[in-house]
């Protein structure tokens, strides 16, 4: 016999362990399913490990800034293996805690591959379970690549789980995961390039400041290639030769790894959507703003496998969860909030951005003020030896709230947070200004970046 659950949650990552939480908690039947151990991408796989990692490149970064002025960096160096330890002394707890505070809750936890079989019912391993109400919260997977030779590529997971770093490392795709994961390898010793397609590498970002990034990723040691494409990747006896296209020229590159971050589609492979009528495509689950599928309404979906507005980030997989949940739970229509979200790339130092980019607000028809300040050689910057930091913040001048922050800088992406909840709360750069902040610290600039 099957058995009937108010609500099933496929994948446990952040979205999926919110809306499962918040259920269970106004009393419904629960259960939730993942094919690998609990916690998904964040915790385990992506920005807590990462930046775990990025500590011990702070360190070195932060010790060489001060060269000459009161530090002798001698032979400072990453021990791999040791911050290694450090990170799995986090992940490996995370699967355990995460289901015990699961189940402590109430909530079913089961193991396995979930397929559709019907409108409200999944399989796994054999098992047929049946719901009233379904979440889809798969998360993501590196996009498949075409050239010839692309499955010799590691992909973000794996490089979070080297037990050594080599010399020459070529990281395919000039966002994110690529940008990160370089300034940490430059600093661990690493020679990292970076090859980007696009003429823009993180695109995303206000590209005055991605060049005072790359620029200072440069001094580190980390190469860019833009408007470059790879045409094959051929194993050699040492690492791999990479073939590159750039102009109509042509080159090789002799490196030892080559890592993916050509971005990442939804995980929706094995599910069997279309069995239960459910609606998808390139973006993920296509659902209606409030989260419910398009076409299957027993069924929603959040997070980076659910078609949304909201850029595939934890904050936005948390918030969209909890929105999806209360909907379920009281058959409202709710759309998720998605103003005032910050992102940082966490380089060293990090780059920032709440809002919309400068060439956004012009092609909306807005009056902005762009206030554009090089903070590099303000106190906390000189502070600390820091040569790349700036902050461009976009003021609509009939409304004087702010519909645009990006900043590039060390602590920043705490900075970023404040602009955040301005945006959101709709304040004006005079109610920010009245802010008295702690000194000296990051906040303590914001007053003068207005
Ligand atoms: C390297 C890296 C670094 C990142 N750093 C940051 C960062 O610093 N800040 C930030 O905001 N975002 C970051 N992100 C993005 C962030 O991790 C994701 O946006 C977020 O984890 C998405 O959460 P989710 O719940 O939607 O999916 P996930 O956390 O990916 O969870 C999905 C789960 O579903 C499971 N699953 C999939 N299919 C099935 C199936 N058929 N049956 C059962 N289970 C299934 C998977 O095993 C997985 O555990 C990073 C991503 C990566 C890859
Ligand atoms: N700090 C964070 O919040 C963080 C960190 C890592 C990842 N993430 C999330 O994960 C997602 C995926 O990250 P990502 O870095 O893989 O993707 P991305 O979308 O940030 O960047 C992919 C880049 O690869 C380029 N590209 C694509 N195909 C290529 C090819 N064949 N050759 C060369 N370049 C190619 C694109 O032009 C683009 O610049 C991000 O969009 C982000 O939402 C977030």
């Amino acid at each position: 016999m099957t058995k009937q659950h108010d609500l099933i949650v496929i994948g446990a990552g952040m979205a999926g362990v919110s809306a499962a939480d918040k259920c269970a908690a106004r009393g419904w039947d629960v259960a939730i399913v993942d094919a690998l151990p609990y916690g998904g991408t964040c915790a385990l796989r992506g920005c807590d490990p990462k930046k775990i990692l990025r500590r011990g490149a702070e360190i070195i970064d932060s010790a060489r800034l001060m060269r000459g002025k009161g530090i002798d960096v001698g032979d400072l160096t990453i021990n791999w293996a040791d911050l290694m330890k450090h990170k799995h002394g986090f992940t490996d707890e995370v699967p355990q805690n995460m289901e015990d505070g699961l189940t402590g809750n109430g909530v079913t936890t089961l193991h396995g591959e979930a397929r559709f079989t019907d409108k409200n019912r999944i399989e796994i391993n054999g098992t047929t379970y049946e719901a009233a109400h379904f979440l889809i919260a798969t998360g993501a997977r590196p996009r498949p690549l075409e050239f010839p030779g692309h499955e010799h590529l590691i992909d973000s997971t794996d490089f979070l789980n080297l037990p050594a770093l080599p010399p020459r490392i070529l990281f395919v795709g000039g966002g994110f995961i690529s940008f990160e994961f370089a300034h940490i390898a430059a600093r661990a010793g690493s020679s990292p390039v970076i090859i980007d397609r696009g003429s823009h590498p993180l695109k995303a970002f206000d590209p005055d400041l991605v060049e005072l990034l790359i620029t200072r990723g440069t001094d580190a040691g980390i190469e860019v290639r833009r408007s470059t494409t790879i045409t094959a990747v051929e194993p050699t006896r040492s690492g791999y030769q990479v073939s590159l296209e750039s102009s109509g020229r042509t080159e090789t590159m002799e490196v030892d790894l080559v890592v993916h971050g050509a971005g990442r589609i939804p995980e929706l492979s094995g599910l069997d959507l279309d069995v239960a009528s459910i609606a998808w495509g390139e973006q993920g689950v296509r659902v209606a703003g409030h989260l419910q599928s398009t076409t299957n309404p027993a069924v929603y979906a959040a997070g980076d496998s659910a078609d949304t507005p909201g850029m595939p980030l934890t904050p936005i997989a948390v918030s969209e969860g909890k929105v999806a949940a209360s909907n379920m739970l009281k058959a409202t229509t709710t759309v998720p909030d998605y103003t005032g979200v910050p992102t940082a790339v966490f380089t060293i130092p990090e780059l920032t951005r709440v809002g919309l980019l400068e060439q956004d607000a012009k092609d909306q028809g807005l009056d902005v003020d762009v206030r554009y300040n090089d903070t590099s050689g303000w106190y906390s910057n000189y502070r600390i030896g820091e040569t790349a930091a700036a902050a461009k913040i976009l003021i609509d001048r009939a409304s004087d709230q702010i519909v645009g922050a990006h900043l590039l800088g060390p602590e920043y992406g705490e900075l970023v947070n404040l602009l955040g909840l301005a945006i959101k709360l709709n304040l004006t750069t005079r109610q920010l200004k009245s802010m008295t902040a702690a000194y000296p610290t990051a906040g303590s600039d914001l007053g003068s970046m207005l």
